[in-house]
């Protein structure tokens, strides 16, 4: 039988937990109105008694979120619960979710309370919460670290006093999916109301496996994944909600489950998070990184090229990204060359050519990272691009005026001609702003400067800075450059000369 699963996203609670990661007001409904396009059925918003910005949130969001239900998170606590209701007064559907800690370890180190008063607490709070909210989620926090036997006593005084789902939370992300998805078996062997309820996962990611179980937690019964975009969250994070839609998606023939997920609005979302949360999405990241549908070696190239599915388990445009990607390197094989070669209007029909023009192409992507279209007709052209840096930089100064004021002198060397040295000087609201406002005055270019980000690529005293920048040239293109440096202002200025270059 076809099952229903409900997404429950808590990017804004747990998500926000995540070190480092603030979201405010605005930004947070930003990504509920998101979520709620994604199809997300539960969206936590907040932790509302946790600060006043974080019950303001809650409020705001509720009062603008129409399909999805809206919940707060509250401790086994009177005035927690009161102010999760008073947030979600606005809301058109609403959930509280109570918590407290099961296992031997928190009971007894951070609660100081024995298995009888958690039990009390239980049934005071679930009882109180149910006065105002017909939907009550009950966790019992470190629950795969809990004797099960005492889970099965805390869950059932939580169902007896009105909790209507129950989730059960691996929060140190310590389970897998072979006890995880046991767990399950056993609440639903050993609790007689067990399809009254709707049981729930909600993983960490400590050990790598919490998409793994949460999906055994949906085959042993559960009804509700819990989990952020991106997996961000606590530590490692949580579970990654998106491969837990698109694995439903792509696997039904195992998991037998529906959902209302709108798969094609995942890139978008998960973009929206990744810049709001400040983190970006690496490369090789299941469902929405940006390898995610590229093949760069030959055998898979020339494998897409005749039948994509030959190494594509998901099509791009399923999750919202627009195309694949054959990237030219050094790994790729003569059928993805020509391909490419055909695309940019060249005429492949000559195999001697091809051979002579596909060995030329192999000794240059030995010497470079990325073969670029530029490469490809210099490769027709006769001529080898080997490095393509017009500017260089030669050296640079940085002082601090006053009040944020800061003046940048900087000497570039222009190596087409004649490795010429151009020096220009000027002043900018801070150290990166004057060193571009040099080198724009200098070259006497228009640009705007679209992103800058700082990445520390080793680590301690001496760790040398990594800085990305996307620059708007003056006809419109975006362009990239990325430069480092164990100074962080000369790896600006390298970045933004390889973006212009
Ligand atoms: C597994 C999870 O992710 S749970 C959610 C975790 N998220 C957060 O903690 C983020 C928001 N938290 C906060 O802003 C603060 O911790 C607050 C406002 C909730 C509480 O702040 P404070 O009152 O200063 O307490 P503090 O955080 O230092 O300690 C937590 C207290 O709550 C108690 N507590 C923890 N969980 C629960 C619970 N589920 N039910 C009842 N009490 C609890 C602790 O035992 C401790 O109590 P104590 O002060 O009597 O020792
Ligand atoms: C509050 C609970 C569900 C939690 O976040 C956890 O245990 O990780």
């Amino acid at each position: 039988m076809v099952k229903q699963i409900q997404f429950f996203d808590t990017t804004l609670r747990d998500g926000e937990q995540t070190p480092g990661v603030n979201f405010n007001t605005k930004e947070k409904v930003q990504i509920a109105l998101q979520l709620e396009k994604w199809g997300i059925d539960v969206i936590e918003a907040g932790f509302p008694i946790s600060s006043q910005g974080d019950f303001e949130a809650v409020q705001e969001i509720a009062a603008q979120i129409k399909h999805a239900t809206v919940g707060g998170l509250a401790r086994c606590s009177i005035e927690d619960i009161d102010s999760v209701r008073e947030a979600l007064k606005e809301a058109n559907h609403k959930q509280i979710h109570v918590f407290i800690a099961t296992s031997p370890i928190h009971r007894e180190s951070k609660l100081s309370m024995t298995k009888a008063e958690i039990l009390a607490s239980v049934k005071k709070h679930i009882t109180y919460a149910k006065q105002y909210f017909d939907q009550v989620q009950f966790s019992p926090e470190d629950a795969t670290r809990t004797e099960w036997d005492f889970l099965v006593e805390v869950i059932e005084v939580a169902i007896k006093c009105g909790a209507t789902i129950i989730n059960i939370p691996d929060t140190v992300g310590y389970t897998n999916p072979t006890e995880y998805g046991a767990l399950f078996a056993y609440l639903k062997e050993n609790i007689s109301a067990f399809d009254e309820v709707i049981f729930s996962s909600h993983c960490h990611d400590d050990l790598g496996m919490a998409t793994a179980n949460a999906l055994a937690a949906i085959e042993q019964g559960a009804l509700r994944v819990e989990g952020t975009i991106n997996g961000i969250g606590e530590r490692a994070g949580n579970t990654a909600l998106e491969e837990v839609a698109v694995a439903l998606h792509i696997r039904r023939d195992a998991y037998q489950a529906e959902n209302q997920i709108k798969l094609d609005e995942t890139k978008n979302t998960s973009d929206l998070v990744s810049r709001l949360s400040g983190m970006p999405i690496p490369r090789n990241k299941a469902i929405i990184g940006a390898n995610a549908y590229a093949h760069e070696s030959g055998i898979h190239q020339d494998g897409v090229l005749k039948n994509p599915e030959t190494y594509e388990i998901i099509t791009p445009q399923l999750v919202g990204v627009s195309s694949n990607d054959l990237p030219l390197g050094k790994l790729s094989g003569r059928h993805a060359f020509v391909d490419r070669m055909v695309s940019l209007g060249y005429d492949m029909s000559d195999k001697v050519v091809v051979k002579e023009l596909f060995v030329k192409f192999k000794e240059l992507a030995d010497k470079k990272k990325n073969i670029s279209t530029t490469d490809l007709h210099a490769l027709i052209a006769g001529a080898t691009i080997e490095d393509q840096a017009k500017y260089e930089l030669a050296r640079l100064q940085v002082q601090y005026i006053e009040e944020g004021l800061h003046a940048a002198t900087v000497a570039v060397r222009d190596r087409q001609q004649d490795n010429r040295i151009l020096l220009d000087t000027d002043t900018g609201a801070g150290s990166v702003d004057a060193i571009y406002k040099t080198i724009n005055r200098m070259l006497k270019l228009n640009i705007i400067l679209h992103e800058y980000r700082i990445d520390a690529i080793t680590q301690g005293h001496d760790s040398q800075a990594q800085v990305h920048v996307t620059i708007q040239l003056p006809n419109g293109y975006l362009s990239y450059g990325t430069g480092i440096d164990f100074d962080v202002l000369t790896a600006s200025a390298k970045a933004y000369l390889q973006a212009i270059n």
